[in-house]
Order: C-alpha cells, then structure tokens, then sequence
C-alpha cells in the first residue's frame, strides 16, 4: 500500500528526475559528451547503410533536452564504436577530469556506440575519481529509422545522471529503461533493444516515465589512478583443441599481458599448460575468465589444464568479469604506479 511519506518520496523522485523545471533550485549541470555511434548515425536513402551523421542528430535534439537540465554539450568524437581505442577512453577520462576541474558539474552523460560500449563504461569506472554519476547511453536504431532509440535512451540517462541516487554508483550504463553497472553488463543480442544485460546480478535499478529507481547498490568499487595508456594486453578465447603457437606468438609481439577466456570454472587444453609456464616466468602476468556467458572462473579442477594448476602456476582469476572486461582491467593495472598490488585489488591471485 502506498503510504503518505512514500508518495512523498516518489514525487520527491520524480521532481528531481526533472531537475530543471521545479522552483528553480534544482537545476542541475550535466555534461553531455557525444562519442558516436548508431546513437548519432542515420540510414542512407540510397543503400540501405547506416552511417555517421555529417551533423550529429542528438545534437539538434538540444532544445528538447534543455527542459531537463542545463546542458553543456561536446563532441568529443563521431566515431562509429569498433573505432575507439584505450586511447580515446583514456581521452575521455581527461576530457570529464578537466570539466570537473574547471566547471560545477553535477553529473556526465556520454552517447557512445554499443559495440564496444561496455568496455569504455568500465574503463571510466576503473579509472575516474568522482561521485558525481557518471551515466553512458547509446541506440540499436539509428536516428532516422522507425522506432529509434536514441532520443529516448538520451533523456532516461540525463534523468539518471541528474538523480540524487545515482551517486556513488560508479559509471552506469541506462538504455531500454534499465540501469546497470559499468563492471557487470554487457552486450548480449546483437540487434535487439534489450541487449544490454547484467548476466551476474540483473539490473541495478529501472527508469520509468516518471522515476528512476535504484533497486540495489553496488557493494565495493576499484578505482586505479593512471596517467597514461601505451601498453597492450592480449585476449584469446580458448577452445577445444586450442595449440600453444598463437600464446606464443603475442609474447614475440611485445604484449604486456595476457587474458584467456578458459573453459567452464576456468580450465584450459593440457598443450597450453608449458606456454603458459613460460610466459608467467616471463613476468608476463595472464588473467582467465571463463568464456562462459554467467559464472566466475575458479581453481577447481586438478587435472592437467584445470584451474587449480593455472593458479598454481600464477594465472589470476577475474572474479566474473568477461573477457573484454578483464582485458581492460589488467591494462589499466599495468599502468597504475604499482602494478602487482592494483592487480592483487582488482583479481584473485
Ligand atoms: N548500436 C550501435 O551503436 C552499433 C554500432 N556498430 C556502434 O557500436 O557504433
């Protein structure tokens, strides 16, 4: 039954959900920072292909979103997902520090494509000092097409960016009305409006036309000061039969680190095991996920290849990260000042 005191806090929710248009003493700053992506692409008339919009749609869409916040708006890049690297996340960490520095900013909201969208949240939940929430949205359907997301996806993350609760949340991924966690969700229909998903703990919280609601809070958060990206981490997905020559090969390459995304609980082929070995005697730290879709990789298996001896070797565990994810992470340590003890903070080791 609602009770007056929770009426209370849902209009309470739902004013500062609209945090310009209440007696004027909530008006919140975002900064909205636009990457790319399908979210700022259109269908071409004449072939059917979805493109990069020479003008960014979202940012004509500015007057609408004006009736939600003051919003001080960037282009970072118009790059389409696949095209962004360590180092434009690594610039967009800077791009937000510097706002921050110089600016009252009440939270960020970053459109970005989907395809790599995942990785660029957790690489700014890894790397970004702040409570201030710190929200990424992207489309399925470009702005043009019948039943665009875009636009509606945009304004559900300025709602979320500009929601008391979303503090100290780490970065928070918002699109189809569901809140996520920067470091649990991930990609899981490559077509589909509903693809992003938290295979581990579902959704964090929900928008709705007229709240947003958090439902759980994340328990503990990693962040790992960097101020430079310039390495590279390798990621393999194991398979049956796997042969050692391409581990083998990255190390000639000049890879810092390796991840594997192991077998089940986290188990790999008996021929990998002497790669392996050497690698880690390299000093070469290697990280295994599992290349499962749910679950976290452990030392259980004592047969040769199972877990237990990649632990006794040296292999860390990621603690349910996948694989894109702990590939970031274990970049992202090696550049910390102490590499070993960011790692010791972010795996199990
Ligand atoms: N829906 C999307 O945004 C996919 C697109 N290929 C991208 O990631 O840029």
């Amino acid at each position: 039954m609602r009770t007056p005191s929770n009426r209370l806090s849902l209009l309470y929710i739902f004013l500062s959900i609209n945090c310009k248009n209440y007696g004027g003493f909530i008006v919140k700053s975002i900064l909205l920072i636009h990457t790319g992506g399908t979210i700022s692409m259109q269908v071409q008339a004449d072939t059917g292909a979805v493109v990069p919009a020479e003008n960014n749609p979202l940012i004509l869409e500015g007057e609408k979103l004006k009736q939600f916040a003051n919003i001080i708006e960037i282009e970072a890049f118009n790059l389409p997902s696949p095209h962004i690297t360590p180092k434009e996340m690594f610039k967009l960490k800077q791009i937000i520090e510097q706002y921050m520095r110089e600016q009252t900013i009440d939270g960020v909201v970053i459109t970005h494509g989907t395809d790599t969208l995942e990785e660029t949240a957790y690489f700014l939940d890894l790397t970004l000092n702040t409570s201030i929430p710190v929200v990424i949205t992207g489309a399925m359907r470009s702005s043009n097409e019948i039943g665009s997301d875009g636009l509606y996806n945009l304004v559900s993350a300025i709602k979320v960016a500009c929601s008391e609760e979303a503090q100290d949340k780490g970065v928070l991924v918002v699109l189809n009305d569901e809140i996520h966690t920067a470091e649990n969700v991930t990609k899981t229909h490559a077509s589909n409006v509903s693809t992003f998903q938290s295979p581990q703990y579902g959704p964090i919280g929900f928008i709705s036309k007229s709240i947003v609601h958090f439902h759980h809070t994340p328990l503990h958060r990693t962040v790992l000061p960097i101020e430079e990206i310039s390495q590279r981490v390798a990621l393999f997905k194991v398979y049956a039969g796997m042969e050692p020559d391409l581990l083998a090969a990255s190390i000639q390459l000049g890879y810092s680190g390796i991840v594997l995304e192991g077998l089940g609980q986290g188990n790999v082929p008996p021929s990998l095991t002497p790669i392996i070995d050497e690698i880690l005697k390299k000093e070469i730290p290697i990280v295994i996920v599992s290349r499962c879709f749910n679950g976290i990789a452990q030392d259980v298996y004592g047969y040769l290849g199972g877990g237990k001896g990649l632990k006794d070797l040296g292999v860390m565990f990621a603690n349910g990260l996948n694989g894109q994810k702990a590939r970031l992470a274990l970049l992202v340590a090696l550049h910390n000042t102490n590499p070993r003890d960011a790692m010791s903070k972010i795996f199990s080791v």
